[in-house]
């Protein structure tokens, strides 16, 4: 990039105006008009070309893709915290630095995570479609629409990373009782905290919670951590939540078991081959079982925004010779 004043930063998807326009001001910004998904030859085309470029979590920049980069790329700035779509060490081995947008989407998705806990239990998806479809309302009944109750509960949190732990703050304000397990202990303060117990063994954890979150990045390391034989060690109480990425869950078990009993319910906002869904998780939701969100965790307009701002923050960091703040390191695996 060396020489040039304004690097070509090719953005594969439409961004909020006030980060299209921030693009614009500072860099030779190649945006996409069309709010769609590039093709595969707009991709190639725009890694051939680009000095920087900024992928969504949605575009699969693999080894392939990245090996067909002209000389010229030296940055790829994801919008978006998960970089499970990028192959960050092909990228590495071609010297080409990744970065993401860490900690502006965690409260937001800790907010939408706690929405989905409530969700099931609480009948709230069930309960509103009450209203709004032809079914007839006779009025408030002391034995009609009765969910299960949240608070006293235990919530078993897989993966106490930044999102984990602000969901672990809420749902310790609604009452639950927290529990986690991850690959390190956090802090002894935030235990403190969160009075949260530790489980070394995820198999333990799971046979005893009455609700799990799955809060953890997916990796090689996490694809169906939670297997059908881990899932099968649940309680047939238990609800699980899942607004991390889809793979982490085998998603067929756990529809088998949800459909057998053998779990009483789920809420989910990201899915195993999304944005295609799995039919049979339908069948689920029209019986109350499931309550299925279309990958809307981080999506609020300041969020967004603020995705936006830590993108330009690592290009110009990046840009101007300084090492960008949200680097992405290749796995040790
Ligand atoms: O899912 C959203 C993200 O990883 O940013």
């Amino acid at each position: 990039m060396a020489g040039k004043k304004r690097p070509l930063v090719v953005i594969t998807r439409k961004l909020p105006d006030p980060v299209e326009t921030r693009m614009r001001e500072l860099f030779d910004a190649r945006l996409n008009v069309e709010d769609r998904p590039m093709t595969q030859p707009e991709l190639v085309a725009a890694i051939k070309e680009a000095d920087v470029l900024v992928p969504t979590i949605t575009d699969n920049i693999d080894a392939a893709l990245i090996a067909q980069a002209g000389d010229n790329l030296k940055l790829i700035a994801n919008f978006g915290n998960g970089v499970d779509k990028i192959d960050v060490e092909a990228a590495a081995k071609k010297g080409i630095t990744v970065t993401n947008t860490p900690n502006v989407l965690t409260e937001d998705t800790a907010d939408m995570t706690m929405a989905l806990m409530l969700a099931v239990p609480r009948r709230l998806a069930e309960g509103a479609n009450v209203l709004t479809s032809d079914k007839k309302w006779a009025g408030w009944s002391p034995t009609w629409m009765l969910g299960r109750r949240i608070w006293g509960k235990r919530l078993g949190i897989v993966g106490m990373g930044r999102i984990g732990t602000a969901v672990a703050r809420r749902a310790k304000a609604f009452g639950l009782s927290i529990h986690y397990h991850n690959r390190h202990r956090v802090l002894p303060a935030v235990e403190d905290e969160l009075e949260a117990t530790y489980w070394e063994s995820l198999d333990q954890m799971l046979a005893r919670m009455d609700i799990i979150s799955v809060n953890c990045p997916s990796t090689p390391a996490t694809f169906h951590l939670l297997s059908a034989r881990r899932l099968a060690l649940m309680q047939p109480s238990a609800y699980i939540v899942n607004t991390a990425r889809g793979d982490i869950i085998d998603e067929e078990s756990l529809i088998k078991l949800i459909h057998d009993g053998k779990i009483a319910g789920a809420a989910l906002d990201v899915y195993e081959h999304e944005p295609a869904l799995n039919s049979k998780l339908l069948k689920l939701a029209a019986k109350g079982k499931v309550v299925l969100l279309p990958h809307m965790g981080s999506a609020t307009l300041e969020g967004r925004i603020d995705m936006g701002e830590k993108v330009i923050i690592n290009i110009r960091a990046f840009v101007d010779g300084h090492r960008p703040p949200d680097r992405v390191l290749p796995l040790r695996t």
